[in-house]
């Protein structure tokens, strides 16, 4: 177990190439060893650009990322990003899906102890020699997680991958992904358009506004133990969250309420009871 890494921005903007405007204004934040960390805002508010620069995949057009106070110019196996679309080769099963990275980075020599444990921790050790098109969208999002975790990373950074999914699969997999984050001290940063999800997921949220993007503000959400849509520290996290998306769009709460995804609002109950088997 990792402790999780330290992520620190310093004053980062980001113009894309021929664009006018800046995606991205001045941006300092910090992440704290094994903090789950939210970014969320309206479309167009600079979140995945933002979360591309903390992967390496792009360089920032000013200032820098620090991870554990060294500065970053590159992709590293140790900071995984997931994607909405699992992107799995459909002609291997999920073990030799599984071992895709450490087979890309050449640690092959630790997939027999390596994929048995990730595949049990995301819960499909049973799975292995199964073709990953026989299994749903759900347990698919299982496997390229089980891919991301079995490198041992010490961030997770995801943009939005289970926004495709269906209200009980999207509320069991965030459950999940936060417990192995915190069980495996990983840092984690995900970007979402669902309020619901960064209660459910994210000690901390940072609301986005664009032109330029930039961060307007801060929500902790201090939850003790398993989370549940039913719970009054939930629905207070919730309505905080809420008003800060208000104020950071300039939207009515009509319309910000409106980023929370309805089936969980509307069906605390076996959500709840799901999330408790
Ligand atoms: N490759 C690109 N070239 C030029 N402009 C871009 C590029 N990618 C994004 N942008 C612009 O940068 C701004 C921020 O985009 P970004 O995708 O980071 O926002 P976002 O908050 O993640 O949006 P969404 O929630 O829709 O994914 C937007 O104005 C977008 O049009």
């Amino acid at each position: 177990m990792s402790d999780g890494a330290h992520i620190q921005t310093v004053g980062i903007s980001h113009t894309y190439k021929g664009a006018g405007a800046k995606a991205l204004g001045r941006i300092d934040l910090e992440v704290c060893p094994g903090e789950a960390l939210a970014l969320i805002g309206r479309s167009g508010c600079g979140k995945s650009t933002l979360l591309h620069i903390l992967a390496g995949l792009s360089a920032p057009t000013d200032g820098k990322v620090l991870i554990d106070g060294t500065r970053i110019s590159a992709p590293s196996p140790s900071r995984i990003m997931m994607f909405q679309a699992p992107s799995l080769y459909p002609w291997m099963n999920v073990e030799q899906n599984v071992g895709l990275g450490l087979r890309f980075n050449g640690k092959m020599k630790q997939a027999g102890t390596r994929i048995p444990q990730v595949l049990d921790l995301v819960e499909l050790g049973d799975y292995a020699k199964r073709n990953v098109q026989d299994l749903s969208g759900g347990q698919q999002q299982r496997v390229a997680l089980a891919r991301s975790l079995a490198l041992k990373p010490e961030v997770l950074l995801l943009d939005e991958p289970l926004s495709a999914l269906d209200a009980f699969t999207r509320h069991a997999l965030q459950r999940d992904i936060r417990r192995i984050c915190k069980d495996l001290g990983i840092t984690l940063v995900l970007v979402t358009h669902d309020i619901n999800e960064a209660v459910m997921m994210a000690d901390r949220a940072l609301v986005m506004k664009a032109d330029p993007g930039d961060i307007e503000a801060e929500v902790r959400i201090a939850i003790d133990g398993d989370r549940l849509p039913s719970m009054p520290a939930f629905a207070e996290a919730r309505r905080e969250l809420v008003a800060a998306y208000e104020t950071a769009a300039g939207m009515a709460m009509a319309e910000a309420q409106n980023f929370v995804s309805q089936d969980s609002l509307n069906e605390p109950k076996p959500l709840d009871r799901l999330a408790t088997n």
